[in-house]
């Protein structure tokens, strides 16, 4: 067997950091903004980054020796990184452990580490060093859920749903949690086919629900999104893992029952109005902009604005 990696080996690969350099480019998981792949720092190869606010980000995964780290040593090595740190006037540090090196959690959780957030193989801790309480930013705050209110303008009728896992069975409509990454119409288009079977594409978002301490959010907030889709297939052919019932209602009939949620009675009503004054009344659609920083595209929600104020032609 190996020999345990010593304190004395251990302080002196977390104490190094180092600082990004002008071939900076990549940006980290923590937020980290400026980092340089550093040489090889003997057997452990720590890749400690410096980022735009002072922080220090330490990725346990990309140490060598990981494997012959205990615990004990491990805190007193980090116990005396932290030090050095404080003393740079660093302001935090993000660690970031791989699941199963989770025998690290405790002993950083001893010297004030706290959870940031955890994803399915690794969980990352923090340690405000700054003055004052910590600035450090919270992770995901929200979980996003997106129904499709699908209406169909020549036969005046709205395709609706009844839960299977709910006590009290209401209609509703078919919906359910946006996938990472995925936009709010393409979540919309792929909970209605994946429950009801029926093909459909997204014309407008008409409402945001937002509800704090949600119990199925596992206690964070729920925002809770209706999108207008239009169908252009009719037949039901309903999930019976997730639906007791789906049928296309007629919208004066939904926006009348008693037996339905409050949301989904006010979004009928919603529609029912846009259906008779003009969708443009009730529409939020939507246009993909680039963002000026990453070269990023994304989506921008708004209700419809005429072509002369897009480019603000002839406008005084
Ligand atoms: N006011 C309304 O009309 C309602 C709105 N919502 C909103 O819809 C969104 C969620 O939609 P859903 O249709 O619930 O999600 P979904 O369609 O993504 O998933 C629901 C399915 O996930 C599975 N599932 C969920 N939790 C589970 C657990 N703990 N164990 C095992 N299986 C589980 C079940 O198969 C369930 O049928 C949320 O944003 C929520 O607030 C949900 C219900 C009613
Ligand atoms: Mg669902």
């Amino acid at each position: 067997m190996r020999p345990l990696l010593s304190w004395a080996g251990w302080r002196a690969v977390l104490a190094r950091t180092y600082s990004p350099g002008p071939s900076a480019g990549y940006r980290g998981a923590s937020g980290a903004q400026g980092y340089v792949r550093n040489p090889p720092v003997g057997k452990c190869d720590l890749q400690g980054e410096l980022d735009r606010f002072g922080g220090i980000s330490v990725r346990l995964a990309r140490l060598d020796a990981l494997d012959r780290l205990d615990a004990a040593a491990f805190q007193k090595g980090l116990q005396a990184a932290v030090q050095q740190w404080r003393s740079e006037g660093r302001t935090a540090v993000w660690l970031h452990i791989p699941i199963l090196q989770s025998r690290f959690i405790a002993p950083a959780a001893s010297l004030g580490f706290c959870f940031h957030h955890a994803e399915s193989d690794s969980s990352t801790l923090t340690l405000w060093l700054g003055e004052g309480p910590s600035r450090l930013p919270g992770y995901a705050s929200h979980q996003v859920g997106v129904a499709g209110a699908v209406f169909d303008e020549s036969t005046r009728k709205i395709l609706v749903i009844q839960d299977r896992n709910k006590l009290k069975n209401m209609w509703k409509f078919p919906g359910g949690l946006s996938e990472p990454g995925e936009d709010i119409g393409d979540t919309a288009v792929r909970e209605v086919f994946e429950e009801t079977g029926i093909k459909s594409e997204f014309r407008s978002l008409l409402s945001i629900r937002q509800q704090h301490t949600n119990p199925g959010a596992f206690g964070k907030s729920d925002m809770y999104i209706i999108c207008r889709l239009k169908p252009y297939s009719f037949t039901i052919k309903f999930c019976q893992h997730e639906c007791l019932r789906c049928e296309w209602m007629d919208l004066n009939d939904l926006a009348k029952t008693e037996n339905t949620t409050p949301i989904t009675s006010r979004v009928a009503r919603l529609l029912l109005y846009g259906y008779r004054e003009g969708f443009d009344k009730i529409d939020l659609t939507v246009e993909e902009l680039p963002a000026v920083h990453t070269g990023l595209f994304y989506k921008l929600y708004h209700k419809e604005l005429p072509d002369n104020y897009k480019t603000m032609k002839g406008i005084d």
